[in-house]
């Protein structure tokens, strides 16, 4: 595999534009690109995620999307990573397969969540089948145990892996378990594992424990703040980036006790970027006008420590 760049800074969990009757709308994603890199300075997305609703599109639709997002990003993005897991193998493989032969910049899998992996073996058993599918092309683990209820700590799962999965990159990291991270970024002396942390309202921890970047929702509407919080980190200026941490906390930390998912985030987005992400897929339903009414107040509230 030729070596390429790091992901570093924040990627964009991408939101999967749908139209009013529930299609995937797919003309949306050339002017999402260009908002995310000229309004939020976010340069690296990953697609049919979580916030993507990927589990919920049918395998034609995460293709789709996936081109899409590839032949847009072409010279515009630096990282395209498609999630490309599924509950069964020969979908992750098939969904493989097409992410290499359409040039994506790496492929992620997450833990396959009805028949569970019972153990650190099992489960890379899973994902060595799918990324053998894909020789040329970067494997991110995607560990995401709130929702897969798969709890294998990572720092197990990273001895020998390289062994076992020769293009594993690195892991996409969306747990509290800080210890398991902190363990994980020790075992990776040499650096040759990126860890993208994925629970933004608690980033800045993850930073300070040496994660390589970040992977989430909020960065496709709060990217520019983020990017902030990183450069302070990085001068560093702790205050600085505390204050963005917390400003950010108080946000979700509204939005969370109101009642906060892909389907909120969809409208979260369509009123900052003017972007229409459109409804969720069922069994998702739209956010209330409420919930709309009360998240833009908040936001809007906000001061940031750079005026805007
Ligand atoms: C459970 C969940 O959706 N977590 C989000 C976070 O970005 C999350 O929305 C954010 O931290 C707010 O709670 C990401 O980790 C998910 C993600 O990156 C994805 O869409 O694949």
């Amino acid at each position: 595999m030729t070596p390429r760049k790091k992901v570093k800074g924040l990627v964009a969990a991408t939101i999967t534009p749908m139209t009013p009757d529930g299609k995937i709308n797919l003309p949306v994603i050339g002017h999402y690109v260009d908002y995310l890199v000229n309004e939020q300075n976010v340069k690296n997305v990953f697609v049919n995620g979580t916030t993507g609703e990927g589990l919920s599109l049918s395998i034609q639709e995460r293709k789709q999307l996936a081109e899409e997002w590839v032949s847009q990003g072409k010279d515009k993005l630096d990282h395209v990573i498609i999630h490309v897991g599924a509950l069964n193998l020969p979908e992750c493989q098939e969904l493989a397969r097409h992410a290499a032969a359409i040039g994506a910049g790496g492929i992620a899998v997450i833990a396959p969540f009805f028949f569970k992996p019972t153990n650190k073996d099992e489960l890379v058993a899973f994902l060595q089948k799918v990324a053998l599918e894909a020789p040329e092309v970067p494997f991110y683990y995607y560990h995401i145990p709130p929702l897969t209820g798969v709890k294998i700590r990572v720092e197990e799962l990273l001895d020998g892996i390289k062994a076992q999965i020769p293009t594993f990159q690195g892991v996409k990291f969306s747990d509290t378990d800080l210890l398991d991270l902190a363990q994980c970024i020790n075992k990776n002396e040499t650096g040759e594992f990126e860890f993208l942390y994925g629970v933004d309202e608690q980033l800045l921890g993850a930073l300070a424990i040496g994660a390589n970047g970040a992977v989430g929702s909020t960065y496709n509407y709060l990217g520019r703040q983020t990017n902030l919080m990183l450069q302070a980190f990085a001068k560093p200026d702790f205050a600085l980036a505390q204050q963005y941490q917390f400003l950010i906390g108080e946000f979700l930390n509204f939005v969370i006790k109101l009642g906060f998912g892909v389907a909120q985030t969809k409208a979260v987005m369509t009123f900052v970027s003017g972007i229409p992400m459109g409804p969720p897929r069922l069994p998702l339903v739209d956010a209330s006008s409420e919930f709309i009414a009360k998240a833009k107040a908040k936001l809007d509230s906000i001061v940031w420590p750079d005026g805007n």
